[in-house]
C-alpha cells in the first residue's frame, strides 16, 4: 500500500494490559494494541464496549487502572503529550457568550508556538461561521465546527474525536468528515476516530480498532483486516456451518432456504461449490458485532511492540 502520510516505526498508541474500572465495573479489561501514527483510526463497538473511556485515558481525563497506555510515546495528559493531542466529544468545550472571533483568539492564546490560524480560520469561514455572532446562537452543527476548528488549530499530532459529529446533519458530517480528512492529509495527523456509522468509515478510515466488551476484538490495517476475511455464499442444507469449514474460523454463518451465507476468516483454501468475496468495511464490523464470541485479529503492525518488555 502507497501511504504518504504514515510514519513508518512511530507509535501514536499504545496499550499493553490496559484495564480501567467504572464504580460498577471494569469498561476496559486488558487490552493490548497499538496504532502507528499517520493513520485514520475507526475505534468502533457496541454501546458500552468502552470506546469513550479509552479515549479519556488517552487524553488523559482519567487514568488506567491496571496496564499501561502511551500515548506518543509518553504519559497521557503529561506536560510532553498534552499540547500534541487534541481531544473532542459530543460535548463540545465552548463559552456561549464568546464570539466566533474570541473563540479563536483563545485558540491562539492557550497554543502559544503551535497555534495555525490558517487551518481554524477557513474551517470556520467554510462553514460560512459569522465572526461576530455568540456561541451560544449557533446552531449545534456550527458548534461542531468551530469546536474542530480549534481541535484543529492546536495543530495536533493526534485527534481523538468521540462521536463529535453525532448532532450534524448527514450532509454537513460528510462535509466535515472531508475537510478534517484534507487537514490530516496535509499534516499527517493521526486521528483515532470513534463512531457507530459503520457506512460513513469506508473510505476514511484506513486502520481500525474494534472494541466488545472491553476488550480489543480486531486491531490493524482496514485493508489486512478485509483480505483475512471471505464473505461465502452457496447452497446449504440444514443450519449447521458445513464440515469444510471446520478448518476455518467461522465469524457468523446464516441460511436462508438453502442458501448459506457466511463469514470466514479463512486458514486455507475453502474446499466446495461457494462464491467468495472479499467483504466490506462494514459488512466485516456487523459479523463481528453480532458475534461477540468470535476469535480476535491483530495484524502484526497492532500488537504493542513493548508487549514483552511489560510481560
Ligand atoms: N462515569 C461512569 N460511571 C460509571 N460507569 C461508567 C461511566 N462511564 C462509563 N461507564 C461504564 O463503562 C462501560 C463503558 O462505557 P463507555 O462510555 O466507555 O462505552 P462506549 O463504548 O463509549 O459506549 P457508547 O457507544 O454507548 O458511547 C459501560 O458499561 C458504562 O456503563
Amino acid at each position: 500500500m502507497t501511504d504518504l502520510t504514515f510514519l513508518p516505526g512511530r507509535t501514536a498508541l499504545e496499550a499493553v494490559g490496559l484495564g480501567a474500572r467504572h464504580r460498577r465495573g471494569w469498561a476496559l479489561r486488558d487490552c493490548s494494541f497499538r496504532v502507528p501514527a499517520g493513520r485514520v483510526c475507526a475505534l468502533v463497538g457496541p454501546n458500552g464496549a468502552g470506546k469513550s473511556t479509552l479515549l479519556s485515558v488517552a487524553a488523559g481525563l482519567r487514568r488506567a487502572d491496571e496496564g499501561a497506555l502511551a500515548v506518543l510515546d509518553g504519559a497521557p495528559g503529561g506536560p510532553g503529550v498534552r499540547p500534541r493531542v487534541s481531544y473532542l466529544a459530543q460535548e463540545k468545550p465552548l463559552y456561549p457568550y464568546f464570539t466566533v472571533e474570541d473563540t479563536l483568539r483563545m485558540g491562539r492564546e492557550l497554543n502559544p508556538g503551535r497555534w495555525d490560524a490558517a487551518a481554524a480560520e477557513r474551517l470556520v469561514k467554510e462553514g460560512n461561521l459569522p465572526p461576530h455572532a455568540r456561541v451560544g446562537q449557533l446552531s449545534g452543527g456550527q458548534r461542531t465546527r468551530l469546536a474542530l476548528a480549534l481541535a484543529f488549530g492546536k495543530r495536533p499530532e493526534l485527534l481523538l474525536l468521540d462521536e463529535p459529529m453525532s448532532d450534524l446533519d448527514p450532509l454537513v458530517r460528510h462535509e466535515m468528515t472531508a475537510a478534517l480528512m484534507t487537514e490530516a492529509a496535509e499534516n499527517a495527523t493521526t486521528i483515532v476516530l470513534a463512531s457507530h456509522v459503520l457506512a460513513e468509515l469506508e473510505g476514511v478510515c484506513d486502520y481500525l480498532l474494534l472494541v466488545g466488551d472491553g476488550r480489543v476484538r480486531l486491531a490493524g490495517e482496514v485493508e489486512d483486516l478485509l483480505s483475512a476475511h471471505r464473505v461465502v455464499v452457496g447452497r446449504h442444507e440444514g443450519g449447521a456451518p458445513p464440515r469444510s469449514f471446520a478448518a476455518h474460523t467461522v465469524i457468523s454463518s446464516r441460511t436462508t432456504g438453502r442458501q448459506l451465507t457466511a463469514m470466514i476468516r479463512p486458514e486455507g483454501p475453502i474446499a466446495g461449490q461457494w462464491e467468495t468475496e472479499e467483504p466490506s468495511l462494514e459488512d466485516l464490523l456487523l459479523a463481528h458485532l453480532r458475534n461477540p464470541g468470535a476469535p480476535s485479529l491483530l495484524t502484526p503492525s497492532a500488537e504493542p511492540r513493548s508487549r514483552k518488555a511489560a510481560a
